[in-house]
């Protein structure tokens, strides 16, 4: 059977069946394509015989649209699918990729606006071929209900009332994030912050570029780039070397800046933990959990061929990856990577240093408007259990700074949990250390009363990030 039909709906499906079954979605199509683990459309040629074709620049940001979209709304969507099912169970019972096609139906009827009669019909198509005819029909079925109470102002949305519990069970699916999480930050931001927290995280999520100036490509020469390939910029307002770009990173990949070297992919907020190590020529840096790399190329590019990071990571995949991207930015010649666990890295290297920084294992909490499924996967347990490892790392990293060096501790996290009380809880056990205040090295925005760096989304429209400095006496 050949088919022309919608390919960014199927792609989408096919992806989204990936992200969340893994390995074991080939089963669910059917049992059609086991063992084939390639790219989605050689996969989809083979098991449902559509005829495909490259996908376009259009189609490509539909897809990674729909994709980001529906896993982001995941919750909402379920709700809304369920209300209209009138059944719980029934949504409970469904087969995957029947979800997956009404979850994406949904979310473009609803989130995107596309023309409803042409998703509609598009999603049916999808069902009936597929799965077979019967689910076509439902997916026709559920999706017009739902047309119609769009039309009439009236889906179903819960009300925010009632205790607390209840409330954020409300607000944890009009925005769509783990009930925990609503929780947790109306408990630490109040329920406006954390109102507006879910909103970013629910926003497309905006890039930075970084100049590589350790190839001697500075900021004007990226904007210069940026400007020949129309690719709409702005300046960083923080940091020299940083561009942002809401759109066009295809024409930024496909002009090769990324393979030249010339320039990364990194968030401003991750660029500041750089700015608060203060990175300087000749001096020796350890980068405790370095892997891919983005903070110790970084720092690399600040040294100016002199000095030397030795970056440690336990995960040799990432390491790999981080010594090839140092390669290319030709930054390699100040790194050496070491693959290690922190923990054990006593025993075999003697290393000391002027700089230590630990960007520690972390819940992620402040970059889940680029993760997006990330909030389903992370657990309130997994909390307990990486606040142990911070802080057993945050030790083995203490031993390794030199008397009179510098020990940075960053996470990629806003929960205080992970940021300011693990420093507390650090200094309470050694003495040897103070903090150094931050307000040297970024922006006083950026700076807390006790004296750290932390960035916010909601307060500076950044991933959120934390930073403590300290000394050792
Ligand atoms: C937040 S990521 C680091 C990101 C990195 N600094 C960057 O800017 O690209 C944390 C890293 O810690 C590493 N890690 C976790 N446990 C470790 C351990 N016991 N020893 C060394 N590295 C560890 C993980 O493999 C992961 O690459």
């Amino acid at each position: 059977m050949v088919l022309p039909l919608c390919f960014c709906c199927i792609v989408s499906a096919v992806r989204l069946m990936r992200i969340e079954f893994g390995g074991a979605f080939a089963d669910l199509l059917n049992e059609k394509g086991k063992g084939s683990g390639d790219n989605e459309m050689g996969y989809v040629e083979r098991t449902l015989g559509f005829r495909t074709r490259d996908l376009s620049d259009l189609d490509l940001r539909l897809v990674t649209d729909v994709v980001g979209g529906t896993i982001r709304w995941r919750r909402y969507l379920n709700h809304l699918i369920g209300a209209i099912c009138h059944d719980q169970n029934t949504l409970n019972s469904m087969e995957p990729l029947l979800l997956q096609i009404l979850r994406i139906g949904f979310y473009e009827i609803v989130k995107l606006d596309m023309p409803p009669y042409a998703v509609v019909d598009e999603n049916v198509r999808l069902a009936k071929v597929a799965l077979r005819p019967g689910a076509g029909n439902m997916v026709n079925g559920i999706l017009r209900k739902l047309l119609l109470l769009k039309e009439q102002n009236a889906l179903p949305i819960p009300k925010v009332e009632g205790d607390d519990r209840t409330q954020a069970r409300a607000l944890a699916t009009l925005h769509s994030h783990p009930v925990w999480m609503v929780r947790r930050w109306t408990k630490t931001l109040g329920q406006e912050d954390a109102v507006k927290l879910m909103v970013w995280n629910n926003s497309d999520p905006s890039f930075s570029l970084r100049a590589n100036i350790g190839q001697g490509f500075t900021r004007a020469d990226l904007i210069m780039q940026l400007q020949e390939l129309k690719v709409q910029h702005e300046p960083s307002l923080y940091m020299d070397e940083f561009v942002r770009i809401k759109t066009g990173m295809q024409s930024v990949i496909q002009a090769g800046l990324l393979t030249k070297g010339l320039c990364s992919v990194q968030d401003e907020s991750a660029g500041l933990v750089v700015s608060i190590v203060d990175p300087q020529p000749g001096e020796t840096i350890i980068d405790c959990c370095a892997a891919p790399g983005g903070k110790t190329l970084f720092m690399a590019s600040r040294l100016d061929g002199q000095g030397m990071i030795f970056a440690i990571d336990i995960n040799e995949g990432r390491l790999r990856i981080l010594k090839e991207t140092a390669e290319l930015q030709k930054v390699n010649s100040v790194i050496t990577t070491v693959h290690a666990d922190l923990r054990a890295l006593q025993e075999k290297h003697k290393l000391k240093a002027d700089k230590v920084l630990l960007d520690a294992p972390c819940s992620g909490l402040g970059v889940l408007s680029k993760r997006a499924d990330l909030r389903w996967n992370r657990k309130s347990e997994d909390m307990e259990q990486l606040k142990k490892l911070q802080d057993e790392l945050l030790h083995e990293a203490s031993m390794l700074v030199k008397p009179g060096g510098v020990l940075v501790y960053s996470t990629c996290s806003i929960d205080p949990g992970e940021n300011e009380e693990r420093v507390v809880a650090f200094l309470q056990n050694h003495p040897e250390f103070s903090i150094d205040p931050a307000d040297k090295f970024a922006p006083a925005e950026f700076i807390t009363e006790q004296g750290f760096y932390a960035s916010s989304p909601v307060k500076h429209s950044l991933d959120g990030a934390f930073a403590a400095r300290l000394v050792r006496w």
